[in-house]
């Protein structure tokens, strides 16, 4: 068996970037030696995207030339196009847009091309496309009409209009531009590591990114923010601290909590109860924030756990109205600005990604034919 320390690849460092960086023990995490307390709130998910996929936070014009190519990048092709109907009838949410990731690239003009240049513009194309993807897919499978997305509205402003169908207030796009830059990039995570993988094949980007949302579904990692919110609702709001107790006490996890490099507080759930928090307020009916503290109460004085992204996240969609099989497919809007950085920065300085294994099995055995077996 591999050692405690090796399963898993726990420590073991897997790449170089220089796009995020986290101090596990302090709690916190950098976008390019920027500090996310200063970036959530004060930086547009646009801007964000620009610093990791250009590697700068853009001027206004860099900003406006970045942000006219996510608004031409949104047109969907005609294979993704023709195919969202049946998909979004037969296919979860997560498991849609691995599909029409994957058709996307069919019709993306840079496909060919492994290039820096081609690798920014598919960067860019994934990013623009990914929430429309998501909102299509959704009015595919309710049958509701979506608004057009407005030249003129934020990523976040555009994908709670198509979501929810009314256009949300001024505070809602705050708090959800905010989510989008906390979810954005997460140094070697699960899926950014799936990506690298694939990407250092010499594979081409659209691969990579399937490859990260197969792996962002699982409820190890992205798919549990979903699974908090099917918790909450699974729960007696009267005896939330009993349930988790029963629960740990049968050796049960408790999704949102824990981190393979936070020690401390995650400082993205941080950001998330404090809006969480806010939602709730304003909405009127604040029981799955309180909820939410009982429960974050109860997993630290049991286990010593603190929540992680993944955990606030679940009422912060709630309260914003996002369906809550929908809120995976949230993570991935965001992140894909990250994973497509990342394929950016595994394709500039490339070596195949090939660790070794542990052999465990059987040795020295006799072949015997087939009717001697
Ligand atoms: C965006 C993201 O991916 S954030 C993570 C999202 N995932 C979740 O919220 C799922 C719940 N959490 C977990 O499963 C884990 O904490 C992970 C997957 C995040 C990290 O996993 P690892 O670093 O491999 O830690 P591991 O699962 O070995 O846990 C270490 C110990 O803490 C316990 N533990 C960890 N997380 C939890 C939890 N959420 N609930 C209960 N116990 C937990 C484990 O049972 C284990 O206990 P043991 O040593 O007595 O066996
Ligand atoms: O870093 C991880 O292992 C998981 C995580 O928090 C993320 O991807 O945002």
């Amino acid at each position: 068996m591999a050692d405690k320390s090796t399963k898993g690849l726990a420590d073991v460092v897997a790449a170089s970037t220089a796009l995020s960086d986290i101090d596990g023990q302090a709690g916190r995490l950098f976008y390019r030696g920027y500090d996310i307390h200063d970036l959530a709130g004060r930086t547009t998910f646009e801007e964000t995207a620009h610093l990791l996929q250009h590697g700068r936070l853009p001027t206004r014009e860099q900003l406006a030339d970045y942000g006219a190519e996510l608004v031409r990048g949104r047109a969907l092709g005609a294979l993704a196009e023709a195919n969202i109907p049946e998909i979004a009838e037969k296919q979860a949410p997560m498991e849609a847009l691995r599909t029409l990731v994957s058709l996307a690239s069919g019709d993306d003009p840079d496909k060919d091309s492994n290039s820096p240049e081609a690798n920014l513009r598919k960067a860019a194309r994934l990013t623009a496309q990914q929430p429309i993807l998501v909102a299509r897919y959704h009015a595919a499978r309710t049958g509701a009409e979506i608004p057009e997305p407005d030249p003129d509205l934020s990523v976040a402003a555009n994908f709670l209009l198509q979501i929810t169908g009314r256009t949300p207030d001024r505070h809602e796009v705050e708090v959800f531009d905010a989510c989008l830059v906390l979810h954005a990039d997460h140094t070697m995570n699960a899926s950014t590591f799936a990506a690298r993988v694939c990407a250092a094949t010499l594979s081409d980007m659209h691969s990579a990114i399937v490859a990260a949302i197969g792996t962002l579904k699982g409820p190890l990692h992205g798919g549990a923010n979903e699974q908090v919110m099917r918790t909450l609702e699974s729960l007696d709001p009267g005896a939330v601290a009993q349930s988790v107790r029963d629960r740990l006490a049968a050796h049960e996890k408790i999704m949102g909590f824990g981190h393979r490099v936070y020690k401390t507080e995650d400082p993205r759930a941080t950001h998330l109860r404090r809006m969480s928090q806010e939602l709730a307020e304003a909405s009127g009916d604040d029981k799955y924030y309180r909820m939410s503290k009982e429960m974050e109460e109860v997993v630290f004085e049991t286990k010593g756990l603190y929540p992680n992204v993944d955990f606030y996240a679940a009422t912060v969609y709630h309260y914003l109205g996002i369906p809550t099989d929908l809120f995976t497919p949230v993570f991935s809007v965001s992140r894909m600005s990250g994973w497509t950085a990342h394929v950016i920065e595994q394709h500039a300085d490339n070596r195949l990604i090939r660790p070794d294994s542990e052999y465990v099995g059987e040795r020295d055995q006799k072949w015997k034919p087939i009717d001697e077996r």
